[in-house]
């Protein structure tokens, strides 16, 4: 684990100590946008157009946040559109890696770099910057054609996908409807805090204090979203919306990873019945079930984590995942 200081590598930890133990995510900084051929102005170099074959999508297979974008390929039918590779699980002193390893193939996204064959995620970020100081982060959404990073952050990336190639696929689905917007944002910013982060905040802090002003907020929206879900079958009503899937990857880890490994262990997802038969909803959805690699997940966790887990034993357990 580390990261870039002036396009170098540094391995190092998350540094807790300025924070009073909190783990504090840092912001995300390749933040462009991909318009729809008629909307694309390609006087402002921020932008880039939506064209067939030209991004590719680097993932991780076991982080959430790279989760969230592999759905919205599989949701908006952009496999032909898009190529996508994922990282080796392990995530150790050179941060998120290529290196082949037939252990961890999976079915349907082959680890590798098939761009440049660089070794290294960092190698991506000095390409699109020589000189990027920060985190190396998964997603990253690379345009092939001005070989640089369009955006690193998942939030952007699947609203990109939930619009600007359906001209491309005719897929018109909406996961963002401008009339649900307000209260789809709403509810991410809630569930962003307390869940999707919350969970690693509690994981990563280093007083017990930040670890239970962690948990309590956690648990008490897991409670709201329980009573919210015994009235609707999805968080808006009864469609999909962008807000389900943000919330599907990190619940499909919890039972797994964060339940043991991050601590977050007042409640399995199982004891929630109403968010228990969500989550299977969504995980029912056709294309998704192959997006979930239960090998990656939990192997780098409990293997990278070595501040937390210093044996790097992962468990074998639990067996009630659904795939
Ligand atoms: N805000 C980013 C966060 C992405 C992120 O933190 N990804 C993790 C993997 S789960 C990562 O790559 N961490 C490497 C690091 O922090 O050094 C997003 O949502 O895309």
């Amino acid at each position: 684990m580390g990261l870039l200081v002036e396009g170098k590598w540094v391995d190092q930890w998350y540094d807790t100590d300025k924070s009073k133990g909190k783990f504090v995510r840092g912001e995300s900084i390749f933040r462009n946008w991909i318009y729809p051929d008629k909307e694309y102005d390609e006087n402002n170099s921020e932008h880039f157009p939506a064209q067939s074959g030209r991004y590719h999508l680097y993932v991780s297979l076991a982080c959430p946040w790279a989760h969230r974008a592999i759905v919205f390929i599989k949701l908006k039918q952009l496999e032909d559109i898009i190529s996508i590779s994922c990282v080796h699980p392990d995530m150790l002193e050179n941060g998120w890696e290529f290196k082949k390893d037939e252990a961890f193939d999976d079915a349907n996204v082959a680890i590798g770099d098939p761009l440049h064959h660089f070794d290294f995620a960092h190698q991506l970020y000095t390409k699109a910057q020589p000189d990027y100081s920060g985190r190396v982060t998964v997603p990253i959404l690379w345009d092939k054609e001005k070989e640089t990073i369009v955006s690193n952050e998942s939030a952007d990336i699947i609203r990109i996908f939930n619009r600007a190639f359906n001209d491309l696929t005719g897929n018109q689905l909406d996961f963002y409807p401008a009339d649900k917007a307000a209260e789809i944002d709403e509810l991410n910013e809630r569930i962003y805090h307390t869940v999707n982060n919350g969970v690693y905040k509690s994981g990563f802090a280093t007083t017990q204090t930040a670890y239970e002003e962690a948990l309590v907020p956690l648990f008490e929206t897991l409670d709201f979203l329980e009573h919210l879900l015994t009235q609707r079958r999805y968080l808006l009503g009864e469609e999909q919306t962008e807000a389900d899937w943000r919330l599907f990857t990190t619940l499909i880890r919890f039972d797994a990873v964060y339940f043991g490994h991050f601590k977050c262990n007042l409640k399995r997802i199982l004891d929630y019945p109403h968010i228990n038969a969500y989550l299977k909803r969504l995980h029912d959805v056709p294309g998704i079930a192959e997006t979930i690699n239960f090998q990656h997940i939990k192997r780098h966790y409990y293997f990278s984590h070595k501040t937390i887990n210093p044996t790097q034993i992962v468990p074998v357990g639990p067996d009630h995942l659904f795939n």
